[in-house]
């Protein structure tokens, strides 16, 4: 059996801070441990990370430098935590489950996956989260962890310079559907695998999604999988802060992640950007629980 470790990391640092850090408390409160028993796993909760109030804070002790990437420094210490535990659980025998938290949460996943193992990933999400704090428009940390993990550019000159890295040819984005241009740029430039919904409008989710997963488990020892529930069309995930419309229906959604169990290589993932204070009587925290539950193996019969 299974033993799924749940780490809460309860951050909205990189969201500018706009209620995502309830995200782990929600997910948990809709049912998560007992939708991991039903898809036959054990799970083991860990707890939360230590992750600091912003209002405990000197407001001016650290202005963000130039406004381009805000509080990179918290986000760096979380990242930096979140990696250990993920590493820790690994090295346990089980399977890390990361609770968002804004989706910079994924550099700490993703550092702590690779570390000793080649990690291919799956990136569902309606962003392609590939900016720098140079590129991007908002300044907000969730909509830069992939270019991070990569070490694009100025990440370079950062504390992330020397984590594990995944190999590019190893990630595939499914569901885009908001993409700034510098990350238009790079994804056509780096040759990821990246597929929009009108790619899935034309060869469906099932055709799209077994060529995302064949090619981010080529030659690798494990997958991570990101799940950023504004992947899903905000009428079944109405609780995330950058809902864009026209996104996966329920049923593609679960059809997904069942295909996710069915590679028998799930190593690590992470449910992000659930924010319970936009949520509809914590529906999207539901459709969370529920979601890990497929990818981890449940079955009707
Ligand atoms: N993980 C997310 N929800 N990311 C949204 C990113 C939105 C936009 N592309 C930005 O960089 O600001
Ligand atoms: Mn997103
Ligand atoms: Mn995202």
């Amino acid at each position: 059996m299974r033993n799924v470790r749940i780490i809460g990391a309860p951050t909205d640092f990189g969201a500018n801070r706009r209620g995502v850090d309830m995200g782990p408390s929600a997910i948990r409160y809709a049912g998560l441990a007992d939708e991991l028993e039903s898809a036959d796993t054990e799970p083991m909760d860990g707890g939360d990370l230590f992750v600091p109030r912003a209002e405990e804070r000197d407001p001016d002790a650290d202005a963000p430098p130039d406004g381009r990437a805000k509080f990179l420094g918290e986000t760096a210490a979380v990242s930096r935590q979140l990696g250990n535990e993920v590493a820790r659980a690994l090295s346990n025998g089980e399977t890390p489950l990361v609770l968002g938290g804004d989706h910079s949460v994924a550099i700490g996943s993703l550092s702590g996956t690779a570390r000793e193992a080649d990690v291919g990933a799956v990136w569902f999400d309606a962003h392609a989260d590939l900016n720098t704090p140079a590129t991007s428009p908002s300044g907000n940390i969730h909509g830069m962890p992939l270019a991070a993990a990569l070490g694009i550019d100025e990440f370079a000159d950062t504390e992330w310079a020397n984590a594990p890295r995944l190999s590019p040819e190893n990630i595939a984005l499914v569901g885009l559907r908001s993409v700034d241009p510098a990350e238009q740029e790079l994804l056509r430039e780096r040759g990821f695998a990246a597929y929009t919904m009108s790619d899935i409008d034309e060869h469906g989710i099932t055709d799209v999604v077994e060529e995302a997963l064949s090619i981010a488990t080529e030659g690798v020892d494990g997958l991570h999988v990101s799940l950023d529930l504004d992947w899903l069309d905000p009428n079944v995930a109405p609780g995330v802060g950058t809902p864009v419309r026209g996104g996966v229906t329920y049923r593609e959604a679960h059809s997904a992640m069942e295909m996710v169990a069915d590679t028998g290589v799930l190593r690590s993932m992470e449910l992000v950007e659930v924010n319970p204070t936009l949520d509809q009587h914590n529906e999207t925290a539901e459709l969370a629980t529920e979601l890990a539950a497929s990818a981890f193996g449940k079955r009707v019969l």
